[in-house]
């Protein structure tokens, strides 16, 4: 948190709107929470957040409404020039970033040890482990959130579920290994191939396993799971869970696997899926997974991995009540469309200002 007046560089800018953007009984009550450990003080108060994001995403994430409701409450969003370094920029409160590139990652691993004060969203050795497939779904694999019970009582209580990850196998290299390999492992078909990284997003599904090897390597393996077309994207903002249903791929049935040997292949599954939320969906297919259970997954997963910002591709085995699969965690997903993220998002940038 700085004082203004301190913030270089921003000082004329906030000058110019200050009576218009802080001058409310909320701002009042929240600079004497926030400054100087609670003593009452009069100066004003502005969050720092310098942004590193792509142009897609600047778009898609920092919205008008996001940006005004930011202002109002104090948080300045500032972009942050990745050619420069970081420590020349500035000063931030918190960094929130999302971009690729060895040079980049130098800049921000070397301001991290020099700021310890500033709240890099997210630590970038977190991230790397979501970016590749083989390690993705590690987390939840070692969660022991595999059995039904109760959790609390009241309103609180509930069933809980199951919770796992498909069967998989990693191909790194020499696509003719894969029949044999998937023979050895035990994989059942259909077998959906996805890239190792998980920034590309072309995925193949194949109905027998001779096929597999036209596909090139690295790769995961994973068995496909029949869900009745919807999965849940759970996203996750802090200590804030939203969930909201998708259209996903369609089950597979016993007589179409028999019938099409071969691979099909979808240039860009999940980016095309539209919501359905709004659709009219069987209950045992569309009902959200509870919460409990969702609140019990991403805490565990916030605390296994370290990662505040990111969300979860959930899908339920047809069939069944419980027993849900993690298929895909996304670092820093689309937030644009998740409802209310605007408040969400700034609330949760308060928060950790609060918490220094
Ligand atoms: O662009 P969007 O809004 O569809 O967001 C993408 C995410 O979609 P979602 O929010 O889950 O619907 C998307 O999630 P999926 O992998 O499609 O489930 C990724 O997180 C993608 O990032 P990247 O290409 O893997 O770096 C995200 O792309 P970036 O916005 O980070 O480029
Ligand atoms: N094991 C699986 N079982 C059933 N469907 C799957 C499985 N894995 C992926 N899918 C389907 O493929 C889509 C894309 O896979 P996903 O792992 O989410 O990759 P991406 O990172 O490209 O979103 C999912 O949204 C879902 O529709
Ligand atoms: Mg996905
Ligand atoms: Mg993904």
């Amino acid at each position: 948190m700085r004082m203004r007046g301190e913030i270089v560089g921003y000082k004329r800018e906030m000058e110019d709107e200050e009576e218009e953007d802080y001058n409310t009984e909320e701002m009042n009550h929240r600079e004497k929470e926030m400054v100087g450990g609670g003593v009452p003080q009069s100066k004003k108060f502005v969050v720092v957040v310098g942004y590193a994001l792509t142009s897609k995403k600047v778009m898609s994430f920092l919205q008008p409404k996001l940006e005004g409701l930011a202002r109002s409450k104090g948080i300045l969003f500032v972009a942050i020039d990745q050619n420069k370094p970081l420590s020349d920029q500035g000063p931030f409160d918190i960094v929130l970033h999302k971009l690729s590139g060895s040079k980049w990652r130098r800049n921000l691993e070397e301001y991290r040890l020099t700021h310890p004060d500033v709240t890099v969203l997210d630590p970038p050795d977190a991230i790397q482990q979501v970016y590749n497939r083989q390690y993705m779904l590690e987390d939840v694999a070692d969660l022991n959130l595999s059995d039904t019970y109760e959790v609390g009582r009241g309103p609180n209580a509930g069933l809980l579920g199951k919770v796992g990850v498909p069967r998989q196998l990693v191909i790194e290299k020499d696509s003719s290994s894969i029949p044999d390999a998937v023979g050895k492992a035990g994989l059942r078909l259909p077998i959906v191939a996805k890239p190792l990284a998980a920034k590309s997003h072309e995925l193949s599904l194949a109905y027998d396993k001779f096929s597999l090897q036209m596909l090139e390597p690295p790769l995961v393996l994973q068995e496909f799971i029949n869900h009745g077309g919807i999965l849940f994207k759970v996203y996750i903002v802090g200590e804030t869970v939203k969930v909201v249903r998708r259209f996903s791929l369609p089950d597979v049935s016993k007589r179409e696997l028999s019938n099409n040997p071969g691979v099909f292949r979808f240039p860009r599954v999940s980016c095309a899926a539209a919501s359905a939320d709004e659709a009219d969906l069987d209950p045992c297919v569309g009902e959200l997974p509870p919460r409990p259970l969702l609140e019990r997954l991403a805490k565990e997963l916030r605390r296994r991995s370290g990662l505040r910002l990111f969300n979860l591709d959930i899908i339920r085995e047809l069939g069944t009540e419980d027993r849900y699969y993690v298929i895909d965690i996304n670092y820093f997903p689309g937030y644009g469309k998740m409802p209310e993220y605007e408040h969400i998002f700034t609330d949760f940038l308060l928060s950790l200002v609060k918490q220094k």
